[in-house]
């Protein structure tokens, strides 16, 4: 549906083609609540308004334009110079607000407009519409106006049109409002179809009081003669039972053990559930700063949902914020089972690795409480704001640092004595689980919790499980890890969306292929992001880590370096510090001739069969 909403809104702009927008709308153009282009607005990855008004555009906008946008709200085009039919929005059944006022819009206002149940405001002002207005009557419509326009009379005599006073049709054509009073407009008499619907609408009620009433009564009669059988049936029961406890009194007391033992079973089940169903917030550090009491009481903004769950931020009054995740989809687990996966999660400790804070255990609720981190996730950080104003580039020491921080941190999990508990020690690594600190140190997040996630979903979702290695064997491990380390780092150097990460409706490239595919046909420039290869005196460094990048995505798991080796060759390659004017200006951006200048090595990839020319 993204590709599909981005095709659309490409379909506009081409339509527009309008400098500022060529210019902006490209990139992605939203990532869950956030929008990258100028006057569109999103909601969960989706586009809900767009807002382009005075901003002189012109053209035919075709009337298919807004079909695929199904959760769009809000259109505005207001004070361009538009011509053509209005569009058809009928497959926009959220659509609210339509401001299409202040344009050269003509032909008639289409009818699609009346099966919008949920149509707030509809401004359709200062175009040159003809023939009729449709008989509005949505008792959402609170504002209309049509004035100014070629429209004829009478105005259907809606309940919701009657309410609109005759500004809203003024200046028209004939038999709509008399120009001489402008507090006069002609109404159709009676409202026909609207009559014949609402004749149609009664009749149906009442057919269906009249079955309502006979089922009620059927069922009242059904109800008196069952609850007299089973009257009979208890006293019957209580006889035989009275007959039983006579029996067993007489012989053995073996019935009254068994009855005694399984009253302690429910009673412990009970007092058990109890327990579980009161739940308590767990602290896994001593300084959390904040209690339950707290919690509760903190303001909470959603930050999206993931995989494990949805995910709040909890502002606390001078407490620190911290992040709750709510879990969702778990194995069935004990109270038990849960704190051992949960002990060994906390145990990880690397300055790298975002500490779980907290915890909280019940039977219906079970969340992680952790430190918020101020500067966001890697994916926003490179994928957010391209093609914007407000877009700081991502330059190559950022990206370095973040390939070591992710890197010294899976090194960890793999050594780590408590990892054997632990079937697939991060299993979940992609860029919207590395984040910044206020200090921007890189902090790696949700390690651990694919273990406490059911087999069938993590099948699905999780990016261990799409590695060549699952698709071939269904076993992941720790060199599942290297493989979207692997293609993390491809992701960084490329800046371009991977197809194992992106979220939920984003498509993105199987970079593994694509780079293979690069580096054999020699196209090796065109690699690395913009914003990264116009620093030319990073060249070897970019190259050093595409070469780790490539290993770590081989499809033999074996052939994989392990992370303590990709530390090591990652701590070699050198940060550049000058982020001079003249090193980043875009015509100087790197051809494959500067890097056969600036690198030394010869890079070999896939058993030396296709060579990276340097
Ligand atoms: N501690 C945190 N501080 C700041 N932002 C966070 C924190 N934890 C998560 N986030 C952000 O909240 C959003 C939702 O996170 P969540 O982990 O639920 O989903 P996800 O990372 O998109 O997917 P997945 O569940 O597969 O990891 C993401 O943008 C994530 O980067």
């Amino acid at each position: 549906q993204y590709e599909l909403e981005r095709s659309a809104l490409y379909a506009l702009k081409h339509k527009f083609n309008d400098p500022f927008l060529n210019d902006n709308w490209t990139g992605l153009q939203c990532y869950e609540n956030m929008a990258f282009w100028y006057g569109i607005q999103c909601i969960n990855g989706r586009v809900t308004a767009i807002l382009l008004e005075g901003r002189g555009l012109s053209g035919t906008v075709s009337a298919d334009a807004f079909v695929v946008l199904s959760e769009l709200v809000t259109l505005s085009f207001k004070n361009n110079s538009l011509s053509g039919n209005i569009m058809d929005f009928s497959s926009n059944l959220k659509l609210k607000d339509i401001v299409l006022s202040k344009n050269m819009f003509d032909g008639p206002i289409p009818r699609s407009l009346l099966s919008l149940n949920f149509l707030e405001s509809l401004q359709l002002q200062e175009n040159h519409l003809t023939g009729t207005i449709p008989e509005f009557n949505q008792s959402s419509l609170t504002a209309f106006n049509v004035s100014n326009n070629n429209i004829s009379g009478p105005i259907p005599g809606t309940h919701t049109l009657k309410s609109f006073s005759a500004a809203s049709f003024s200046n028209n054509g004939p038999n709509m409002c008399d120009s001489s009073n402008s507090g006069t407009c002609y109404y159709s008499e009676n409202d026909t179809a609207g009559d014949s619907r609402k004749k149609y609408v009664l009749t149906i009620f009442l057919v269906f009081d009249i079955i309502g009433l006979v089922t009620v009564i059927l069922l009242l009669i059904l109800y008196c003669k069952k609850s007299r059988q089973l009257k009979k049936l208890i006293e019957r029961y209580r006889l035989e039972e009275k007959d039983d406890d006579l029996e067993l009194e007489e012989g053995s007391n073996s019935y009254k053990e068994s009855k005694y033992e399984s009253n302690i079973h429910a009673e412990e089940k009970r007092l058990s559930n109890a327990n579980e169903e009161k739940g308590n917030l767990i602290f896994m550090e001593d300084e959390a700063g904040f209690d339950l009491n707290d919690l509760l009481r903190a303001s909470a903004e959603g930050l999206g949902k993931g995989l494990f769950g949805n995910t709040f931020k909890a502002k606390m009054e001078g407490r620190p914020t911290v992040v709750v995740k709510r879990l969702r989809d778990l194995k069935p687990l004990s109270n038990e089972e849960f704190t051992k996966l949960i002990q060994i999660i906390a145990d990880q400790k690397h300055p790298n690795l975002l500490p779980l804070l907290a915890y909280y255990y019940s039977k219906d609720e079970k969340l992680f409480v952790y430190r918020y981190a101020k500067n966001g996730n890697i994916f926003n950080r490179l994928h957010g704001g391209r093609g914007t104003r407000d877009r700081i580039p991502f330059r190559w020491s950022s990206r370095l640092s973040v390939a070591r921080g992710v890197a010294g941190a899976l090194e960890y999990l793999h050594l780590n004595p408590n990892a054997s508990h632990c079937p697939v020690p991060h299993g979940n690594l992609k860029l919207s689980n590395i984040l910044l600190d206020e200090n921007d140190k890189v902090l790696v997040s949700d390690y651990g919790l694919t273990s406490l996630i059911a087999l069938p979903i993590a099948a699905q979702r999780i990016v261990s499980f799409k590695s060549p290695e699952y698709q071939n064997s269904k076993r992941v491990s720790r060199k599942s890890d290297v493989w979207s380390y692997g293609c993390l780092l491809l992701e960084l150097l490329t800046g371009r969306l991977s197809a194992h990460s992106a979220p939920p409706g984003i498509n993105g490239v199987d970079l593994c292929s694509w780079v293979h595919r690069a580096v054999r046909e020699e196209w090796t420039a065109e690699i690395f992001d913009m914003e990264i290869s116009v620093q030319r005196s990073a060249a070897p460094g970019m190259l050093k880590l595409l070469q780790i990048a490539i290993r770590c995505c081989d499809k033999v798991p074996e052939k994989r370096p392990e992370m303590t080796e990709i530390v090591r060759e990652i701590d070699n390659i050198k940060a550049v510090e000058s982020d001079d004017e003249e090193e980043l200006s875009a015509d100087q951006s790197l051809t494959d001739e500067s890097y056969s200048t600036n690198a030394s090595s010869v890079m070999v990839v896939g058993g030396g069969r296709s060579r990276l020319k340097q």
